[in-house]
């Protein structure tokens, strides 16, 4: 799992992981919930938690950066099985996209069905305010346009096809839901739609590069998610992404402020407690809705 290229997981190392954490849970969830930078308190709305610490688990790559715990939670939310990661890694901590990714694999072996995947991100979109929450409905996956994309190498069709479908990555029914659940709780005010595009980080984004991120339509900008979003899409799982808009990017030369990653944090631990209430009604109503559809 340590070598730097997007085929250093095999289907076995997936599968060994998913049964070392079945064999020590009887939980089989059925969403998970990817948290962000500074998000972790999305977990602390489970009950009969079963938390591993991701250094314990094996094959599991170990997040390096502040504001990601490390550690993966099951639990119930509502009567729904879920599991819960406290915190990702990323391009930028060194790791292979394969190893981004693993998660998520292992999550379809598991028998998760939706995936929540949750960021912190800059505004580009003029519109947009820190403290927003935007339901992303597309994005750009810029490194892939550098050949940087989880799914090059040989495809292993147990997960998917060699050229997945990418226009509906992100479920039409959940971002309704999403947004409905967020106008029921009084957050219309501050719930955006918009696409979110990933750049491999780690540094904030030149005035020069945010330009074009606002020319190329990307409404929001992160280090993460793309890669996730990618892979679940590959394996055929539902997908919802919601990005915190943390901080302006500035496309103004003229402008002081300069970005940091103690105010992301800041941010996010601010938001963490009405996105946490978001991010439990829903999956209470997809509960409902499946129940519904059955
Ligand atoms: O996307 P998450 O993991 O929320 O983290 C975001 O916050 C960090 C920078 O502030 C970057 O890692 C960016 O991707
Ligand atoms: O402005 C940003 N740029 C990239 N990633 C980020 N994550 C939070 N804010 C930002």
């Amino acid at each position: 799992l340590h070598e730097n290229n997007n085929n250093c997981c095999s289907f076995e190392d997936y599968k060994l992981t998913t049964d070392w954490l079945l064999n020590r849970t009887n939980l089989r969830p059925k969403v998970a919930v990817i948290c962000g930078s500074g998000l972790g308190l999305l977990a602390d709305a489970v009950s009969n938690k079963v938390s591993f610490r991701y250094q314990d688990i094996p094959n599991f790559p170990v997040s390096t950066v502040p504001g990601h715990e490390g550690c993966l939670v099951f639990g119930t939310v509502d009567e729904t099985p879920c599991v819960f990661m406290q915190g990702r890694v990323h391009l930028y901590e060194g790791y292979s996209l394969c190893q981004v990714t693993f998660p998520i694999r292992m999550f379809k072996l598991m028998g998760v069905e939706s995936v929540i995947v949750t960021n912190a991100a800059g505004g580009i979109c003029p519109d947009f305010k820190v403290g927003d929450i935007m339901v992303i409905k597309d994005h750009i996956n810029l490194p892939g346009f550098a050949g940087e994309h989880p799914l090059c190498g040989p495809n292993d069709e147990r997960f998917g096809i060699r050229f997945p479908c990418m226009s509906d990555a992100y479920s039409k029914q959940m971002r309704r839901l999403a947004v409905d659940v967020g106008t029921d709780l009084g957050c219309s005010n501050f719930i955006r739609e918009g696409v979110y595009c990933m750049v491999s980080g780690p540094n904030f984004e030149t005035i020069a590069e945010a330009r074009m991120l606002l020319v190329l339509g990307c409404d929001a900008v992160g280090m993460s998610t793309v890669p996730e979003v990618t892979v679940a899409k590959h394996c055929g799982l539902r997908v919802l992404g919601l990005s915190l808009i943390t901080n302006k990017v500035s496309v103004d030369y003229s402008r002081e402020e300069k970005v940091n990653y103690e105010e992301v944090l800041q941010i996010s631990k601010m938001r963490a407690e009405v996105l946490q209430k978001i991010v439990t009604q829903l999956i209470s109503r997809l509960q409902q809705q499946s129940i519904n559809t059955h």
